[in-house]
Protein backbone atom coordinates (compact mmCIF):
# COMPACT_ATOMS: atom_id res chain seq x y z
CA UNK A 1 0.00 0.00 0.00
CA UNK A 2 1.43 3.73 -0.70
CA UNK A 3 2.13 5.24 2.22
CA UNK A 4 -0.34 8.13 1.53
CA UNK A 5 -3.17 6.23 1.55
CA UNK A 6 -1.61 4.51 4.63
CA UNK A 7 -1.67 8.17 6.24
CA UNK A 8 -5.05 9.43 5.17
CA UNK A 9 -6.80 6.29 6.65
CA UNK A 10 -5.03 6.33 9.79
CA UNK A 11 -6.32 10.05 10.09
CA UNK A 12 -9.56 9.15 8.86
CA UNK A 13 -10.17 6.83 11.81
CA UNK A 14 -8.33 9.38 14.50
CA UNK A 15 -11.09 11.83 12.45
CA UNK A 16 -8.45 14.18 11.94
CA UNK A 17 -7.05 16.25 8.83
CA UNK A 18 -3.83 15.97 7.70
CA UNK A 19 -1.80 18.65 8.02
CA UNK A 20 0.98 19.20 5.09
CA UNK A 21 3.74 21.53 4.63
CA UNK A 22 5.63 22.15 1.55
CA UNK A 23 9.09 22.93 2.02
CA UNK A 24 11.94 24.15 -0.64
CA UNK A 25 14.67 21.51 -1.01
CA UNK A 26 17.90 22.89 0.17
CA UNK A 27 16.55 26.12 2.08
CA UNK A 28 18.92 27.40 3.35
CA UNK A 29 21.23 23.84 3.15
CA UNK A 30 20.05 20.45 2.63
CA UNK A 31 21.30 19.57 5.71
CA UNK A 32 19.12 21.64 7.13
CA UNK A 33 16.46 21.08 5.18
CA UNK A 34 16.64 17.13 6.81
CA UNK A 35 16.46 19.11 10.66
CA UNK A 36 13.63 20.88 9.22
CA UNK A 37 11.69 17.81 8.40
CA UNK A 38 12.67 16.21 11.68
CA UNK A 39 10.99 18.98 13.26
CA UNK A 40 7.91 19.49 11.27
CA UNK A 41 7.22 15.77 12.05
CA UNK A 42 7.72 16.27 15.68
CA UNK A 43 5.71 19.00 15.36
CA UNK A 44 2.64 17.09 14.54
CA UNK A 45 2.85 17.16 10.54
CA UNK A 46 1.46 14.53 8.59
CA UNK A 47 3.14 14.48 5.26
CA UNK A 48 5.28 16.86 3.24
CA UNK A 49 5.73 18.31 -0.36
CA UNK A 50 9.55 18.66 -1.17
CA UNK A 51 10.15 21.11 -3.61
CA UNK A 52 12.72 21.26 -5.71
CA UNK A 53 13.73 24.79 -6.56
CA UNK A 54 13.45 25.54 -9.71
CA UNK A 55 14.46 29.02 -11.62
CA UNK A 56 11.84 29.86 -13.73
CA UNK A 57 8.67 28.74 -11.15
CA UNK A 58 5.19 30.42 -13.00
CA UNK A 59 3.22 29.52 -9.58
CA UNK A 60 5.59 30.42 -7.21
CA UNK A 61 4.86 33.27 -4.90
CA UNK A 62 7.55 35.82 -3.27
CA UNK A 63 8.20 33.86 -0.64
CA UNK A 64 8.68 30.46 -2.16
CA UNK A 65 11.01 32.09 -5.03
CA UNK A 66 13.16 33.41 -2.45
CA UNK A 67 13.85 30.13 -0.65
CA UNK A 68 14.15 28.57 -4.60
CA UNK A 69 17.18 31.81 -4.98
CA UNK A 70 18.93 30.75 -1.34
CA UNK A 71 18.81 26.77 -2.32
CA UNK A 72 19.85 27.73 -5.62
CA UNK A 73 23.31 29.35 -4.51
CA UNK A 74 24.57 25.80 -4.27
CA UNK A 75 22.81 24.65 -6.50
CA UNK A 76 20.47 22.26 -5.54
CA UNK A 77 19.46 19.63 -7.84
CA UNK A 78 16.50 17.52 -8.64
CA UNK A 79 18.59 13.83 -7.80
CA UNK A 80 19.56 15.60 -4.30
CA UNK A 81 16.14 16.64 -3.34
CA UNK A 82 14.74 13.26 -4.52
CA UNK A 83 18.24 11.77 -2.40
CA UNK A 84 16.42 13.34 0.59
CA UNK A 85 14.31 10.65 0.87
CA UNK A 86 16.79 7.98 1.73
CA UNK A 87 18.82 10.61 4.44
CA UNK A 88 15.12 10.77 5.84
CA UNK A 89 14.84 7.11 6.43
CA UNK A 90 18.01 6.80 7.81
CA UNK A 91 17.21 9.44 10.49
CA UNK A 92 14.41 8.19 11.06
CA UNK A 93 11.35 10.42 9.73
CA UNK A 94 8.17 7.79 9.06
CA UNK A 95 6.13 10.68 6.63
CA UNK A 96 5.34 10.30 3.28
CA UNK A 97 6.95 12.00 0.90
CA UNK A 98 6.15 14.18 -2.21
CA UNK A 99 8.18 15.42 -4.75
CA UNK A 100 7.06 18.81 -5.74
CA UNK A 101 8.37 19.84 -8.68
CA UNK A 102 7.63 21.76 -12.59
CA UNK A 103 7.95 19.35 -15.81
CA UNK A 104 11.01 20.73 -17.43
CA UNK A 105 13.82 19.31 -14.60
CA UNK A 106 11.58 15.57 -14.75
CA UNK A 107 12.26 15.81 -18.89
CA UNK A 108 15.60 16.65 -18.87
CA UNK A 109 16.42 13.89 -16.22
CA UNK A 110 14.39 11.71 -18.19
CA UNK A 111 11.39 10.02 -17.33
CA UNK A 112 12.14 6.21 -16.34
CA UNK A 113 15.42 7.19 -14.75
CA UNK A 114 13.50 9.87 -12.79
CA UNK A 115 11.17 7.34 -11.86
CA UNK A 116 13.62 4.86 -10.77
CA UNK A 117 15.04 7.16 -8.22
CA UNK A 118 11.53 8.06 -7.32
CA UNK A 119 11.07 4.41 -6.35
CA UNK A 120 14.81 4.35 -4.59
CA UNK A 121 14.05 6.61 -2.36
CA UNK A 122 10.90 5.73 -0.91
CA UNK A 123 9.10 8.79 -2.40
CA UNK A 124 5.27 8.29 -2.13
CA UNK A 125 3.74 10.88 -4.36
CA UNK A 126 4.31 13.50 -7.14
CA UNK A 127 2.72 17.12 -7.71
CA UNK A 128 3.79 18.44 -11.32
CA UNK A 129 1.86 21.61 -11.07
CA UNK A 130 2.63 23.02 -14.88
CA UNK A 131 1.52 19.69 -16.33
CA UNK A 132 -2.02 20.09 -17.89
CA UNK A 133 -4.03 16.35 -17.38
CA UNK A 134 -4.43 16.78 -21.49
CA UNK A 135 -0.78 15.77 -20.83
CA UNK A 136 0.27 13.78 -19.03
CA UNK A 137 -0.50 10.39 -19.92
CA UNK A 138 2.97 9.18 -20.10
CA UNK A 139 3.90 9.88 -16.24
CA UNK A 140 0.60 9.05 -15.44
CA UNK A 141 0.95 5.51 -16.72
CA UNK A 142 4.67 5.38 -15.41
CA UNK A 143 3.85 6.81 -11.69
CA UNK A 144 0.93 3.93 -11.84
CA UNK A 145 3.65 1.60 -12.55
CA UNK A 146 5.48 2.25 -9.57
CA UNK A 147 2.80 2.89 -7.71
CA UNK A 148 3.93 6.50 -7.00
CA UNK A 149 1.12 8.62 -6.56
CA UNK A 150 0.52 11.36 -9.00
CA UNK A 151 -1.17 14.08 -7.56
CA UNK A 152 -3.24 16.48 -9.85
CA UNK A 153 -4.49 20.07 -8.65
CA UNK A 154 -7.81 21.91 -9.87
CA UNK A 155 -8.97 25.56 -9.74
CA UNK A 156 -11.84 27.16 -9.22
CA UNK A 157 -11.84 27.83 -12.16
CA UNK A 158 -11.12 24.32 -13.74
CA UNK A 159 -15.68 23.88 -14.41
CA UNK A 160 -16.14 21.12 -16.62
CA UNK A 161 -12.78 19.53 -15.87
CA UNK A 162 -12.98 19.21 -12.38
CA UNK A 163 -14.57 15.79 -13.04
CA UNK A 164 -12.24 14.31 -14.98
CA UNK A 165 -9.34 15.29 -13.38
CA UNK A 166 -10.72 14.41 -10.23
CA UNK A 167 -11.67 11.16 -11.56
CA UNK A 168 -8.11 10.15 -12.38
CA UNK A 169 -6.25 11.02 -9.06
CA UNK A 170 -4.40 8.89 -7.05
CA UNK A 171 -3.36 10.06 -3.31
CA UNK A 172 -5.65 13.05 -2.79
CA UNK A 173 -6.92 15.67 -5.11
CA UNK A 174 -4.84 19.17 -4.01
CA UNK A 175 -7.56 21.61 -4.40
CA UNK A 176 -6.40 25.43 -4.81
CA UNK A 177 -7.84 27.89 -2.67
CA UNK A 178 -7.21 31.22 -4.91
CA UNK A 179 -6.31 32.40 -8.34
CA UNK A 180 -2.94 33.58 -9.05
CA UNK A 181 0.58 32.54 -7.52
CA UNK A 182 0.95 31.55 -3.87
CA UNK A 183 1.51 33.51 -0.69
CA UNK A 184 -0.48 34.41 2.81
CA UNK A 185 -3.73 36.25 1.71
CA UNK A 186 -6.50 36.90 4.09
CA UNK A 187 -8.90 36.08 1.20
CA UNK A 188 -9.97 32.91 -0.91
CA UNK A 189 -12.34 32.64 -3.72
CA UNK A 190 -15.48 33.76 -3.60
CA UNK A 191 -17.19 30.21 -4.01
CA UNK A 192 -14.36 28.38 -2.38
CA UNK A 193 -16.98 26.23 -0.58
CA UNK A 194 -19.51 25.13 -3.37
CA UNK A 195 -15.78 23.97 -5.24
CA UNK A 196 -14.69 21.94 -2.28
CA UNK A 197 -18.41 20.66 -2.35
CA UNK A 198 -18.19 20.00 -6.33
CA UNK A 199 -14.98 18.51 -6.26
CA UNK A 200 -16.11 16.44 -3.18
CA UNK A 201 -18.79 14.71 -4.81
CA UNK A 202 -16.57 13.92 -7.49
CA UNK A 203 -13.87 12.53 -5.84
CA UNK A 204 -13.12 8.70 -4.71
CA UNK A 205 -9.84 9.71 -3.02
CA UNK A 206 -8.86 12.17 -0.16
CA UNK A 207 -9.17 15.56 -0.95
CA UNK A 208 -6.75 18.68 0.35
CA UNK A 209 -6.60 22.32 0.18
CA UNK A 210 -3.76 24.64 -0.50
CA UNK A 211 -2.80 28.01 -1.54
CA UNK A 212 -2.49 31.19 0.84
CA UNK A 213 -3.45 29.42 4.22
CA UNK A 214 -1.04 30.97 6.58
CA UNK A 215 -2.96 30.36 10.07
CA UNK A 216 -4.86 28.13 12.83
CA UNK A 217 -7.75 30.03 11.98
CA UNK A 218 -7.94 29.34 8.55
CA UNK A 219 -6.43 25.53 9.29
CA UNK A 220 -9.20 25.53 11.08
CA UNK A 221 -12.01 26.88 9.20
CA UNK A 222 -10.97 24.38 6.21
CA UNK A 223 -10.23 21.26 8.68
CA UNK A 224 -14.38 21.00 8.62
CA UNK A 225 -14.64 20.03 4.98
CA UNK A 226 -11.48 18.97 3.82
CA UNK A 227 -9.24 15.41 4.89
CA UNK A 228 -6.09 17.40 4.25
CA UNK A 229 -4.85 21.73 4.46
CA UNK A 230 -1.34 22.15 2.78
CA UNK A 231 0.42 25.39 4.55
CA UNK A 232 3.76 26.21 1.88
CA UNK A 233 5.14 30.09 2.07
CA UNK A 234 4.12 30.74 5.75
CA UNK A 235 6.00 27.91 6.89
CA UNK A 236 9.01 28.63 4.34
CA UNK A 237 8.68 32.46 5.78
CA UNK A 238 8.76 31.29 9.67
CA UNK A 239 12.46 29.41 8.21
CA UNK A 240 13.32 32.29 5.71
CA UNK A 241 13.40 34.90 9.45
CA UNK A 242 15.17 31.95 11.55
CA UNK A 243 17.99 31.75 8.55
CA UNK A 244 20.60 32.88 10.69
CA UNK A 245 19.83 31.21 13.62
CA UNK A 246 20.25 27.85 11.80
CA UNK A 247 23.02 29.42 9.94
CA UNK A 248 25.29 29.64 13.17
CA UNK A 249 25.82 26.02 14.93
CA UNK A 250 25.62 27.15 18.52
CA UNK A 251 21.84 28.68 17.36
CA UNK A 252 20.43 26.23 15.48
CA UNK A 253 18.80 24.32 18.00
CA UNK A 254 16.87 27.42 18.66
CA UNK A 255 16.03 28.24 14.97
CA UNK A 256 14.58 24.86 14.66
CA UNK A 257 12.14 25.26 17.93
CA UNK A 258 11.24 28.75 16.88
CA UNK A 259 9.49 26.42 13.80
CA UNK A 260 8.30 23.87 15.32
CA UNK A 261 6.57 25.78 17.79
CA UNK A 262 4.71 27.91 14.81
CA UNK A 263 3.80 24.37 13.06
CA UNK A 264 2.42 23.28 16.31
CA UNK A 265 0.37 25.82 16.47
CA UNK A 266 -1.41 25.11 12.78
CA UNK A 267 -1.71 21.82 14.17
CA UNK A 268 -3.73 23.20 17.06
O1 LIG B 1 2.50 28.84 -0.37
P1 LIG B 1 1.06 28.61 -0.12
O2 LIG B 1 0.25 29.79 -0.51
O3 LIG B 1 0.80 28.08 1.23
O4 LIG B 1 0.57 27.48 -1.19
C1 LIG B 1 1.01 26.10 -1.13
C2 LIG B 1 2.25 25.83 -1.81
O5 LIG B 1 3.29 26.62 -1.39
C3 LIG B 1 2.73 24.63 -2.54
O6 LIG B 1 1.87 23.57 -2.61
C4 LIG B 1 3.16 25.20 -3.87
C5 LIG B 1 4.36 25.74 -4.11
N1 LIG B 1 4.45 26.16 -5.41
C6 LIG B 1 3.27 25.90 -6.02
C7 LIG B 1 2.86 26.12 -7.33
C8 LIG B 1 1.59 25.75 -7.70
C9 LIG B 1 0.73 25.13 -6.78
C10 LIG B 1 1.15 24.88 -5.46
C11 LIG B 1 2.41 25.28 -5.07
Amino acid sequence: MNLIDQRFAELKQQQKTALIPFISCGDPTLDDTIDIIKTLEEAGADMVELGVPYSDPLADGPVIQRASERALQHAVTLKDCIELGSRLRQQGVKLPLILFTYYNPIYQFGLHAFFELLKQHDISGLIVPDLPIEEDQELRQLAEHNNIHLIPLVAPTSNERVTRITKQAKGFVYCVSSLGVTGERSDFHAEIDQFLNLVRSASDVPIAIGFGISSREQVARFEQKCDGVIVGSAIVRTIESNVPLLRDPATKAEGLANIHRFVAELRG
